[in-house]
């Protein structure tokens, strides 16, 4: 089964969507300045009305280590996905204090060893575009379970599991009609992720 990350969740009713559909996780956006970016009462409310068993991801880019940390202590997200330039230490730091780490990547960045629990392959911040699945590096040579990203859609979702053989997918736009999250392309994503082998 390839797992399957729904992220960019900016609505306290996509938390419902979610619940609906039970994706293995599910992300906010915590970075400040995006059109999906939540504030933290809003992040609370989805945490609140989300099932208890879907951990629940603060996307950040270049901030803070010690604030990412509160809001990890705080018991409001369930892990960090790094999207910004930071470093293997920032990323050592947060695993030394047993936070779950996803390292986003760039697809012209060399994949290097890391303490991070996933690597996120992605061109971009939740732009909806993709890149050439053919850099993926094949299972043996991955230092972490790989996330693949960028321009997911139910259209093409299934011969990106196929050609890539990620252990994760991610998607922030492929799940939305007209920018707001949509329950049928959600379940469609999450069914045709989890009838893949992996
Ligand atoms: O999703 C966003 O709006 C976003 C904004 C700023 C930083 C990161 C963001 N998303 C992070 C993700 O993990 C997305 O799922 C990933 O970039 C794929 O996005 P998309 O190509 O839109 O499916």
């Amino acid at each position: 089964m390839t797992k399957i990350k729904l992220c960019g969740n900016f609505r306290v009713d996509d938390a419902d969507l979610l619940n609906q559909v039970q994706p293995d996780m599910a992300g906010i956006i915590l970075a400040p300045g995006h059109r999906r970016t939540v504030n933290l009462m809003t992040a609370l409310k989805i945490r609140q009305r989300l099932d208890d068993h879907i951990p629940l991801y603060g996307v950040f880019m270049n901030q803070n280590i010690a604030d990412i940390l509160t809001l990890f202590t705080s018991g409001l997200i369930q892990g960090v996905q790094l999207h910004g330039d930071e470093s293997e230490l920032e990323v050592t730091i947060l695993r030394e204090k047993h936070v779950p780490v996803i390292q986003v990547v760039k697809p012209e960045q060399a994949l290097l060893p890391t303490t991070a629990n996933y690597i996120l392959l992605d061109n971009g911040a939740g732009s909806g575009k993709t890149f050439d699945w053919e850099i993926v590096p094949p299972k043996p040579l991955r230092h972490a379970p790989i996330m693949l990203a960028g321009g997911l859609t139910p259209i093409n979702l299934q011969e990106a599991i196929t050609q890539a053989q990620p252990e994760w997918v991610d998607i922030s736009s492929g799940d939305e009609v007209s920018g707001i999250k949509d329950l049928a392309k959600m379940q469609k994503l999450v069914d045709i992720a989890h009838h893949n082998p992996n």
